[in-house]
């Protein structure tokens, strides 16, 4: 059997996009590995499933795997490459498309060019909505890490965990020493994604994310939205800040507590192609 895919990119973080809404996708373990892997095979951050709704409130529904095989719930940059699919393949005549992921639904929309917005929905604060083991809800929790070291951090679910750690300079923080650190400890039962955030003005920060089940991604666009509300928590932050990631640039508008984060940024197509896979 051919399978057709699309390779896109939202600031870098790349993605494999199956259209499924005609031919149902089978996720096996084999053909994610096959899409997903670099030397053997594909290559990209998360594979993107596009659906037909399972409900009459959404447009589609938008399964994603990671890297490493997972199911999640969010994937920002993966929304908006999905909101140029969607547009590029004629599957919607809408202007403003809702899509459903495990844990969320998204608005996507086409701003201009290669740039797209999505209302990435309501940050959830509380550490069991996130999850995270912690008494009570926190600005700044302090986690003990495995050879003692104290590790001050934010905490956010856009859907998906989020840590957030304050760096000087992004450049040498060290993201995958930390990032996997924070990913194997007991107090997040899901695993997290982990952001390594250098603020350079209220409207300027750069950021790094070690991504779970993907390793560090040159952008995150749930990991930009988690940054931005921590920092605007911290009281560091102004309402509308630009992201500078190492793929690109995301703009991230957040204007509290109970209010939707709005990011907007590029989402590319790069090509298109088939691999034989066994029906
Ligand atoms: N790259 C994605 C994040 C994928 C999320 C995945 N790493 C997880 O939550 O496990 C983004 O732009 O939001």
């Amino acid at each position: 059997m051919k399978l057709h895919f699309t390779k896109m990119h939202g600031a870098g973080n790349d993605f494999v996009v199956i259209d499924a809404t005609a031919r149902r996708f089978q996720p096996l373990p084999a053909l994610l590995a096959r899409l997903s892997d670099r030397r053997f095979g594909v290559g990209c951050d998360q594979v993107l499933v596009v659906e037909s709704p399972s409900t009459p409130d959404v447009d589609f529904d938008y399964r994603i795997f990671n890297a490493d095989g997972s199911e999640v719930g969010q994937c920002g940059n993966g929304s908006r490459a999905l909101a140029r699919f969607v547009r590029e393949r004629g599957l919607s005549d809408k202007n403003v498309i809702r899509v459903r992921t495990q844990t969320s639904v998204l608005e996507l929309r086409h701003v201009d060019g290669d740039r797209y917005r999505v209302d990435m929905g309501v940050p959830q604060l509380e550490p069991a909505a996130v999850p995270f083991a912690a008494a009570a809800r926190a600005e700044r929790y302090t986690l003990t890490l495995a050879q003692g070291t104290p590790l001050e951090i934010g905490v956010a679910s856009m859907g998906n965990p989020h840590a957030v750690i304050a760096v000087a300079d992004v450049d040498t923080a060290p993201v995958a020493t930390l990032g996997m650190a924070l990913q194997s400890h007991p107090a997040f039962p899901q695993s997290v994604n982990v952001g390594f955030l250098q603020i350079v003005d209220p409207r300027h920060v750069r950021l790094r994310v070690y991504e779970r089940g993907a390793g560090e991604t040159l952008a995150c666009g749930s990991g930009a939205c988690a940054a931005v509300v921590v920092g605007r928590l911290w009281g560091q932050l102004d309402p509308v800040v630009d992201v500078q990631v190492r793929g690109g640039q995301l703009t991230i508008e957040w204007a509290g507590e109970g209010q939707p984060v709005l990011m907007t940024g590029p989402a590319v197509t790069v090509f298109e192609g088939d691999i034989e896979w066994p029906n």
